[in-house]
């Protein structure tokens, strides 16, 4: 099979997740923080639902001054008892409901009060600090999209718009392969051995993503321990199954062998870019993916922002990832067929002094990742280059 172009696969690895969205479910707002909304939010009711006071102070009924019927309203709520006559006015708090025949809110640091008799130091126009009810929203008016994520913004504006749980998407249960004879889990390195940059953050970068590792296994570079580990009890129970290294087509390279010894089909064999080119997504039986990361770890991680963001973000009913758009603050030769995906920071564009334009980073060879440590963004390079001073896109870090 041919390669993908870069936006090909992203957004072929959207469709393919779309179709592993699991069934929703119905959690509690205090448990929704984190997860993607599953249908649009509506407002119950019009917000506010009812007019009231945006400050402490009096309800009045026309032009000053007026007689006040209350000294103090210890009780907001009972305020919708009162029904003012013009000249008339009633202590109100900042929410209270206000009293029927209302024309405005006089704060109480603009009040004179004498006695029974209340005036204004500051000209009354109708309406002044009233919150007519429907300001915010009208009943049914959309709040939230489904595929949003639910932050504490959206998470209080549910809330208030009357609702006590929230639909969500079921997280897609995710199992990661670790492959790799040489690959050491702790201390030092021998010549021969690598230390294990994968185990240490996959997990929280598939959870940054909107999915949850379920299970993990790390297997040494054989075909049969590589078809065990995509097609046994824990694969099969993952919506996704994430494998890295061993995409490659040396002797010691058995991911898509596996694949293809239990019935998979490569629907995305290899990705034109740089670096992650061998990246590889297939279908598995049983309605399942897989997403092979190269064993490069700045290729992996590239490819986890083209391929396994895409993928869950379409299992969770969320669009794909905005592509932004930033200055170069330097050229890019052509690379032709090749998107170059480079780890990035900000600084000041030329003769400019805010950081504003991209840069990219220092140590972004495919084997490396200080510069991802040190990355802002990632830069999306297509095949022509850019000069200096061109716009250029650019991904936010996924995780
Ligand atoms: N003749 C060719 N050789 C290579 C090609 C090519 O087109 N022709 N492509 C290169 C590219 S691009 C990449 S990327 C790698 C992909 O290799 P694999 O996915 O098969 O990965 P491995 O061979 O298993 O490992 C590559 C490299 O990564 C290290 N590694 C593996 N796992 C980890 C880990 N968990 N943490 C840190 N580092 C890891 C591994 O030790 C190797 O050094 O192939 C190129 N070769
Ligand atoms: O995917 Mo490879 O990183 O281009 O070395």
């Amino acid at each position: 099979m041919e390669d993908h172009q870069w936006e090909a696969a992203r957004a072929d690895a959207h469709a393919l997740g779309s179709r592993i969205a699991g069934i929703r479910e119905t959690v509690p707002l205090h448990l929704a923080g984190g997860r993607i909304l599953a249908a649009d939010l509506t407002a119950a009711y019009p917000m506010p639902h009812c007019a009231t006071s945006a400050m402490d102070g009096y309800a009045v009924n026309g032009t000053g001054p007026w007689k006040l019927l209350r000294a103090h309203a210890a009780n907001p709520a009972a305020a919708d008892r009162v029904v003012l006559a013009a000249g008339e006015a009633s202590a109100v708090v900042t929410g209270s409901l206000i009293p029927e025949g209302t024309t405005a809110i006089l704060r109480v640091e603009h009040s004179t009060l004498q006695g029974s008799l209340l005036s204004s130091e500051r000209t009354l126009r109708a309406g002044d600090d009233i919150r007519p009810s429907g300001t915010e929203a009208s009943a049914g008016d959309v709040l939230a999209a489904a595929g949003t994520l639910l932050r504490a913004g959206v998470i209080a504006t549910a809330a208030v718009a009357g609702h006590d749980e929230l639909p969500v998407a079921a997280v897609p249960p995710v199992h990661l392969v670790f492959t790799g004879d040489e690959v050491i889990t702790s201390g030092h390195p021998t010549p021969g051995q690598v230390r294990d940059g994968f185990s240490p953050v996959l997990p929280l970068v598939v959870a940054a993503l909107g999915g949850t590792v379920a299970s993990s296994t790390r297997i040494g570079d054989t075909l049969a321990a590589t078809i065990a580990a995509i097609d046994g009890e824990d694969a099969r129970a993952a919506a996704l199954v994430v494998t890295t290294g061993g995409t490659g087509f040396s002797e010691r390279d058995f991911v898509r062998a596996a694949v293809s010894a239990i019935g998979g089909r490569e629907a995305i064999s290899s990705v034109a870019m740089r670096p992650g080119h061998p990246s590889m997504v297939a279908v598995l039986p049983g309605n399942r993916l897989l997403v092979a990361l190269p064993g490069n770890p700045l290729a992996a991680l590239m490819a986890v922002a083209t391929l396994v963001d895409p993928i869950l973000r379409g299992a969770n009913g969320s669009a794909l990832a905005e592509l932004h758009t930033a200055t170069s603050a330097t050229d890019f030769t052509k690379l032709p067929g090749r998107t170059r995906l480079v780890p990035a920071r900000w600084v000041p564009a030329a003769g400019g002094a805010d950081p504003d334009a991209l840069a990219p980073a220092e140590h972004v060879a495919p084997a490396m990742l200080r510069g991802l440590a040190a990355a802002d963004a990632i830069l999306v390079v297509g095949p022509d280059g850019a000069t200096a001073g061109d716009p250029v896109p650019y991904l936010r870090l996924p995780w």
